[in-house]
């Protein structure tokens, strides 16, 4: 029987509801599918804070380096905010990513038909939307040295070097291949001298993909774009900061940011996180929505474990869910025939696993 270990980080806030309702799910399809998962739990964020008095303690990034996968919650809360950059938890997830070298985060963005009312934008403008955003994870301005806060002044340092351009560059194209074969690049190279480096190593790595379209956009105008069509988009490559921004945006395409997943590729290990974060505002209510962790598993599945099946197979039992009109709170205004818990909801997919 096939055999996997995965290293499992719960985080914080909803961090670990959401986390077991993915493994409610990968319980379910590992018995249907025939193979075996084993997992490992690791502490990060605030959790290890709490611990460890450090974010990112070496056992954590020593036990994913080892695992097959990572499958990651989320971090942050209030209680840590007030402490200096390099011990919050947001620094232990950057610094994860670039322990991990993972520099290319994957967001798909669709949107379901049962969920085509859960936007504030029509349906017509909705329907068919398929964009997948590559955004650079581990360099750009969170990264970028010299930083600093001072008293009566604080910076911080975009940049990026032509070899992380044409490596995610890469990831972009190879994407664009699989799917409707057009990248647009995003950017703010009118003002910034990072993005005319990034806007040139595009076009010349974009000459290795003759049958790709490339379009340059301006990421204040692509934010709008966004809302006003998103049908236009196929791969969105960009930075950062800017790929972080947008698809919090696009996720309101979808519905609720509740809904998209992500893949964290490019290193030795791969980590599959959903994009949103701890949500401290709902956490231990039972109504986050455990969807976007779930659909992150099925891509940890697909790109890291080989389980294409495996895959599929959940991604068609949280279709079938929301067709038949199981809603958790953040999208319950939408023909919901039931309201569920974070827990029921995770429950009903896992029983759909075998039925889809
Ligand atoms: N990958 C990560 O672990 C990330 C961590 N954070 C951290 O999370 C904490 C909260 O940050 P926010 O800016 O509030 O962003 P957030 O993404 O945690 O929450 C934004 C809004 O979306 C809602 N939301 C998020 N996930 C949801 C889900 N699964 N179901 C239903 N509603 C959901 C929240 O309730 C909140 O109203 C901060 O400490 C922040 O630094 C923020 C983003 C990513
Ligand atoms: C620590 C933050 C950069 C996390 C975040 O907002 C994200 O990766 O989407
Ligand atoms: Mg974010």
């Amino acid at each position: 029987m096939r055999q996997y270990k995965l290293a499992i980080i719960k985080g914080d806030g909803i961090g670990p509801e959401i986390i077991d309702e993915a493994i409610k799910v990968l319980d379910a399809v590992s018995s249907h599918e025939n193979f075996e998962l084993s997992y490992s739990d690791f502490l990060m964020g605030g959790a290890a804070i709490d611990v460890f008095g450090e974010p990112l303690p070496e056992e954590t990034v020593q036990g994913c380096l080892k695992a097959d996968a990572i499958l990651f919650g989320a971090i942050g809360g209030e209680k840590w905010d007030t402490l200096p950059r390099e011990k919050r938890p947001e620094t232990g997830l950057l610094n994860l990513r670039k322990a991990l070298g993972v520099f290319a985060n994957l967001r798909p963005v669709s949107v379901y038909d049962e969920l085509v009312n859960a936007s504030t934008l029509k349906p017509e403008v909705l329907k068919g939307v398929d964009m997948m955003v590559v955004r650079e994870l581990t360099g750009g301005i969170y990264f970028g040295q010299p930083r600093a806060k001072e008293a009566e002044r604080a910076y911080n340092t975009m940049v990026y070097t032509k070899e992380e351009i044409v490596r995610i560059a890469k990831v972009a194209f190879e994407s664009a291949m699989k799917r409707r074969k057009q990248v647009c690049s995003v950017d703010k190279a009118n003002v910034l001298e990072v993005s005319q480096l990034w806007r040139e190593t595009v076009e010349e790595v974009a000459k290795e993909y003759p049958e790709v379209s490339l379009s340059h956009m301006y990421v204040d105008n692509a934010a709008m774009q966004m809302i006003r069509n998103p049908k236009q988009f196929d791969v969105v490559l960009t930075g950062n900061i800017f790929g972080d921004i947008l698809s919090d945006e696009a996720s309101m395409i979808s519905g609720s940011i509740g809904l998209l997943p992500s893949a964290s590729v490019g290193g030795q290990v791969g980590l599959f996180e959903p994009i949103h974060g701890s949500a401290p505002d709902i956490t231990g209510q039972g109504i986050a929505n455990p969807i976007a962790t779930i659909l992150s598993a099925a891509m940890m599945l697909r790109f890291a474990l080989g389980e294409e099946s495996a895959a599929s197979r959940i991604e068609k039992a949280v279709q079938q869910v929301l067709k038949e009109g199981y809603r958790t709170k953040d999208l319950s205004a939408y023909e919901a025939k039931e309201v569920c818990s974070t827990s029921e909801i995770g429950s009903i997919i896992a029983s759909y696993v075998a039925k889809v």
